[in-house]
């Protein structure tokens, strides 16, 4: 076994490095390309950038481009050049809809249509999966691995990398120790861990649910501003404690606490989407507007972490169809669904309501 990290690990760097505002460097057969993320650029990578020879690109979502009409003409994402005088702020604009409104107009934007945009589809990916904004900056180079070695980048083999991002980590079973709540005295809480160094996800067990049968399972997905600042935007809050409180009732339970805030963008995205929801957004349209889809959240996890603690078969607290869809898919049977109605408040039910009509969740 070698010492040197494996692909999963130098992604795991790659996104670490990207949210400091370090570039890496994608390597292919012919070549590969420098990526810098649009967040965190800083004006002195920029101007450095610059320098150097050929011509960087600015990939942006199908989604966020819309918005910009700018044309993407690759399908999912548009290439855009990046002007001989650009700054900071002309790329931050472009990829924080922040001051859209402010200032609509950017263009006209002018979308490549020839080249390859395999590359760009690869970073807009590995932003995400940071957590960033999906926006970054690519600049071909000959030589990749000498590159990425004289600057000290990390460097990723994109062939490999491009098979491993959409794949959820291994989760190794950390700890799990006794947890008495309020709402059950025989609360167990079990951490799990994902190989690659990415957000530890928790599961807590009420009661000794019977493993041959089907279990009362919720799968909640982080929500810092409802789960712990009683926030009234959404009903995360009411649901997490509604959901304990019924496995609390019936002496048994499983909730998956799933780390993936904002509906798998981050909390920090889920800040700007609420800004653009002051601006008169629903919850859908802003994240189109961030460049993201509706839902960015991959529930192969759920399934895996049940499958883990040793169950198949659940009767699924949730409104949300997409969940028993996935959970069926990835071999958990959905015997039930059990209806998680609790939480409607003034300011909350315009996003509720948007949930219903945009994205088939059930009254
Ligand atoms: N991007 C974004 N995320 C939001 C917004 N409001 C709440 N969220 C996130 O949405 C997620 C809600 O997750 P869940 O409780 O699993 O809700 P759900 O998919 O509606 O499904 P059920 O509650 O099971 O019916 C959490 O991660 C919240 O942080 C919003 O306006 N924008
Ligand atoms: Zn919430």
């Amino acid at each position: 076994m070698s010492l040197a990290p494996d692909i999963p690990e130098c992604l795991a760097r790659a996104r670490a490095d990207l949210r400091m505002g370090v570039p890496v460097v994608f390597e292919t057969h012919g070549g590969g390309a420098l990526v810098l993320a649009a967040e965190t650029l800083t004006p002195a990578r920029l101007s450095e950038l610059m320098k150097l020879p050929g011509r960087a690109e600015l990939a942006l979502t199908a989604r966020r481009a819309e918005t910009l009409k700018a044309r993407p003409y690759d399908g999912d994402l548009a290439r855009l050049p990046l002007p001989a005088d650009a700054t900071p702020q002309w790329v931050r604009a472009l990829a924080d809809p922040a001051d859209d409104l402010r200032h609509p107009m950017k263009g006209p934007l002018m979308a490549l249509r020839s080249g390859d945009a395999t590359l760009h589809r690869l970073a807009l990916k590995l932003a995400k999966s940071a957590r960033l904004l999906p926006a970054a900056l690519l600049l071909p180079l000959d030589h990749a691995a000498a590159f990425a070695q004289a600057w000290n980048l990390t460097l990723l083999p994109a062939g490999e990398t491009a098979l491993h991002i959409d794949r959820p980590s291994p989760m190794a079973s950390v700890v799990s120790a006794r947890l008495p709540l309020e709402v059950s005295e025989a609360g167990r809480l079990h951490v799990f861990r994902p190989a690659d160094g990415g957000e530890e996800h928790y599961a807590v067990e009420i009661g000794r649910p019977d493993r041959s049968a089907p279990v009362l399972a919720r799968l909640h997905s982080a929500c810092f501003t409802g789960d712990v600042l009683g926030s009234l935007k959404c009903d995360c809050g009411p649901q997490l404690r509604g959901a304990l409180g019924h496995m609390g009732e019936e002496g048994a339970g499983v909730l998956l606490y799933l780390n993936q805030e904002g509906r798998g963008i981050g909390l920090a995205n889920k800040m700007r989407a609420y800004s653009l929801q002051d601006q008169g957004f629903d919850t859908v349209e802003a994240n189109h507007r961030l460049g993201f889809e509706d839902d960015e959240r991959d529930f192969r996890l759920g399934a895996e972490l049940l499958q883990r603690l040793g169950f198949s078969s659940v009767r699924l607290l949730t409104n949300n169809p997409a969940k028993i869809e996935m959970m069926r898919r990835n071999g958990i049977e959905v015997v039930e669904r059990v209806p998680l109605k609790v939480g409607e408040t003034a300011y909350n039910r315009a996003y509720l309501a948007t949930k219903a009509a945009k994205s088939g969740h059930l009254l």
